[in-house]
C-alpha cells in the first residue's frame, strides 16, 4: 500500500531534509507541498540537492486537497502550526514538528512560549514524539508532536537515568552545543556568516530556552516528582549536529549499564563502549544517536554526552520514524542510511 503524504513547509529545512529522506520510502508518495514566500516555485529551484527528484511544485496550504492525503508533515513555525492545523480535516494523520502540541499543560505553554494556546482540545490528544519512550502511543496516534531538537538530545542522554532513580535529580547540567541549521531557513543577523563562523556563544542561559519545558514535564513525569536541570546551549559554527555534554553524580557503571539497559534493541541509538565519546562528525545526516559515558576525576561524578543530527534524529528523521509507526509499517523503513562522513 502506497501512503500519500503532504509536506506543510516544505520550503524550509526540515520540509527539505523530509524530503530527501521520503524520497527513497517504498511506501510513500509525495502528493503537496507547501511554501508561503516560496509557493508557485519548484522544489529544485528552491532546493538544488533535491533537483533528481520528480516532485510537486510548492504551492499555499490552502491549494491543497487533503482529502486524498493520508498523513501530513507539518514543518511550520510555532503558532502558524497550531492555527493550520486545526483547519485541517480531523481524520487526517499528522506529525506535527513545531513546539505547538509538545506541552501538555497549557499554562506551561504559555510560560514558555509567551501567549495561550489557540488549540487546546489537539494540544490534549496530542502525542509526544520521542520514539523510543512512547512507542505504543505514537502506534495509535492521530497527531504526533515532534521534539525540540536539543530536547530530545538532552532526554536520550538523560531519560534512562532519570527514571532508574541512579542519579541525583537535583544536580543535573546539561551543556549543550547546536549548530546553525536549527535554526531554520531564515534571515537572522546572528546567523550570518561573518558573525557565525570562526565564533562560539551561549545563548537562552540563565534557564530562559523554551526546550526547558520539555525537560520538566518528561523528566517530572519519569521522576514521579518535579524534576529541573539546568540547560546552557551554544550557536557554534556548523551546519548539522547537537553534542550535549551532561554533568551528573552517580555511579559511572551503573549509569552506562542502565543506558545500554534501555537502549537495547533500539536500531537508532548506540550507547558506545564505557570511556567512548560521540562526535557529531559520527551521526551526521543519519538518524542515529551516539551516547557515551565517562567517569570523572572527582568521585561520584559522571559525564554522559549525546549527539543526534538536528534535522535527521532531532526533526524529520524523528518525524519519518513516527509516521512509519502512525501507518503500519516497520518503524526505520527510510532511515536507515549511513552517516556522511567525514
Ligand atoms: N531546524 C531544526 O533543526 C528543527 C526545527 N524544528 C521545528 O520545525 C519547524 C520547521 O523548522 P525549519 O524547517 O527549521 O524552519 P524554516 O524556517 O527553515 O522553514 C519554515 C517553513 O514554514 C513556511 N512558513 C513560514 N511561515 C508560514 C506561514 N505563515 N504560513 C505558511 N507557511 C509558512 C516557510 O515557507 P517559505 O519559506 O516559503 O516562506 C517554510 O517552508 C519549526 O517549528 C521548528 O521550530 C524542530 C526541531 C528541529
Ligand atoms: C540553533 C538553534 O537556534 N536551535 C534552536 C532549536 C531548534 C528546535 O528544536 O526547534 P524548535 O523551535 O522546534 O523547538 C534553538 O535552540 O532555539
Amino acid at each position: 500500500m502506497t501512503h500519500k503524504i503532504a509536506i506543510l513547509g516544505a520550503s524550509g529545512y526540515t520540509g527539505a531534509e523530509l524530503v530527501r529522506l521520503i524520497a527513497t520510502h517504498p511506501s510513500m508518495e509525495i502528493v503537496a507541498l507547501s511554501g508561503d514566500r516560496k509557493a508557485g516555485m519548484a522544489m529544485a529551484e528552491v532546493f538544488p540537492h533535491l533537483r533528481h527528484l520528480d516532485l510537486p511544485n510548492l504551492v499555499k496550504i490552502e491549494e491543497i486537497d487533503f482529502s486524498g492525503v493520508d498523513l501530513a508533515f507539518c514543518a511550520l513555525p510555532h503558532a502558524t502550526s497550531q492555527s493550520v492545523i486545526s483547519q485541517l480535516p480531523t481524520t487526517l494523520k499528522i506529525v506535527d514538528l513545531s513546539a505547538d502540541f509538545r506541552l501538555r499543560d497549557p499554562a506551561a505553554y504559555e510560560k514558555w512560549y509567551g501567549k495561550p494556546h489557540s488549540a487546546l482540545e489537539m494540544q490534549k490528544e496530542a502525542v509526544y514524539g520521542l520514539t523510543e519512550f512512547y512507542r505504543e502511543e505514537i502506534k495509535q496516534a492521530r497527531l504526533v508532536a515532534g521534539t525540540g531538537c536539543n530536547a530530545a538530545t538532552g532526554q536520550y542522554a538523560l531519560s534512562p537515568l532519570v527514571e532508574a532513580g541512579v542519579i541525583d535529580l537535583d544536580e543535573i547540567l546539561i551543556d549543550l552545543k547546536a549548530a546553525v541549521s536549527g535554526a531554520g531557513r531564515s534571515l537572522k543577523e546572528n546567523l550570518l556568516h561573518a558573525e557565525l563562523s570562526e565564533g562560539y556563544h551561549a545563548y537562552a542561559a540563565g534557564g530562559t530556552h523554551r526546550h526547558l519545558g520539555e525537560f520538566d514535564q518528561e523528566f517530572s513525569k519519569l521522576a514521579g516528582r518535579p524534576v529541573q536541570v539546568q540547560f546552557t546551549p551554544h550557536l557554534i559554527p556548523a551546519n548539522r549536529g547537537i553534542l550535549a555534554t551532561v554533568y551528573v553524580r552517580g555511579d559511572a557503571a551503573v549509569v552506562h549499564q542502565t543506558l545500554a539497559n534501555k537502549y537495547e534493541g533500539e536500531t537508532f541509538i548506540e550507547v558506545l563502549p564505557m570511556g567512548q565519546l560521540p562526535s557529531t562528525k559520527h551521526i551526521r545526516g543519519s538518524n542515529f544517536v551516539h551516547i557515551g559515558v565517562i567517569t570523572d576525576r572527582i568521585e561520584g561524578r559522571v559525564i554522559v554526552v549525546a549527539a543526534l543530527d538536528n534535522l535527521t534524529k532531532g526533526s524529520s528523521g524523528q518525524a519519518l520514524q513516527n509516521a512509519n509507526l502512525m501507518l503500519g509499517e516497520p518503524e526505520e523503513t527510510g532511515l536507515m542510511l549511513a552517516p556522511v562522513f567525514p
